[in-house]
């Protein structure tokens, strides 16, 4: 959602861009209202990692926005993950958390330039989600068996209005 990142290139290009529905916008600009003190947050892309039973998201840090100092901002919703955070590089020590389905996480000033991965989806020992009704086959189904992350970077520096247009 957002401005699209280009997997190949790792390029964000204006071309390429949909909307971000206003109430991730709000929701972003609340969190980090709350940890920075910053309610001028623009969810400006938001990648949504679809992860089943065995998927994995190998070591990386995220650098492909030309704003490197906004946080991102990364909600997660269904099964439950392993997220090991290290430092700037491959060498520093890492620390694994358990992410379960409504965490919030924040990487923000020295962590979001960090190496992060996801070596292990891990089954929910609730389900926080469910309101007891089937009032959605689809994404009960999608909870039940997924972890869904919706990852939230601010892609434009402060006072920059859109990329660069390639000729
Ligand atoms: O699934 C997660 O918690 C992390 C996703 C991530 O690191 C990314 O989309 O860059
Ligand atoms: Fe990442």
């Amino acid at each position: 959602m957002g401005y699209h990142h280009n997997w190949d290139t790792k390029v964000y290009s204006e071309e390429e861009k949909d909307e971000v529905p206003n109430e991730l916008v709000d929701l972003c600009k609340f969190i980090s209202g709350i940890i920075e003190n910053d309610w001028h947050y623009e969810a400006q892309a938001v990648i949504i990692n679809y992860y089943y039973k065995g998927s994995t998201l190998s070591g990386h840090t995220d650098h492909s926005e030309p704003n490197k100092t906004s946080p991102i901002i990364s909600l997660s919703l269904g099964q439950s993950a392993v997220f090991l955070i290290g430092g700037r590089t491959l060498e520093d020590e890492t620390t694994a958390l358990l992410i379960r389905s409504g965490d919030i996480m924040v990487m923000s000033e020295e962590s979001r330039l960090c190496y992060h991965a996801v070596p292990r989806i891990v089954p929910a020992d609730d389900s926080p989600w469910s309101s007891g009704e089937d009032y959605n086959n689809h994404i009960d189904h999608l909870l039940k068996n997924c972890r869904i992350n919706l990852n939230a970077r601010q892609v434009l520096q402060l006072g920059q209005e859109s990329l660069a247009i390639k000729k």
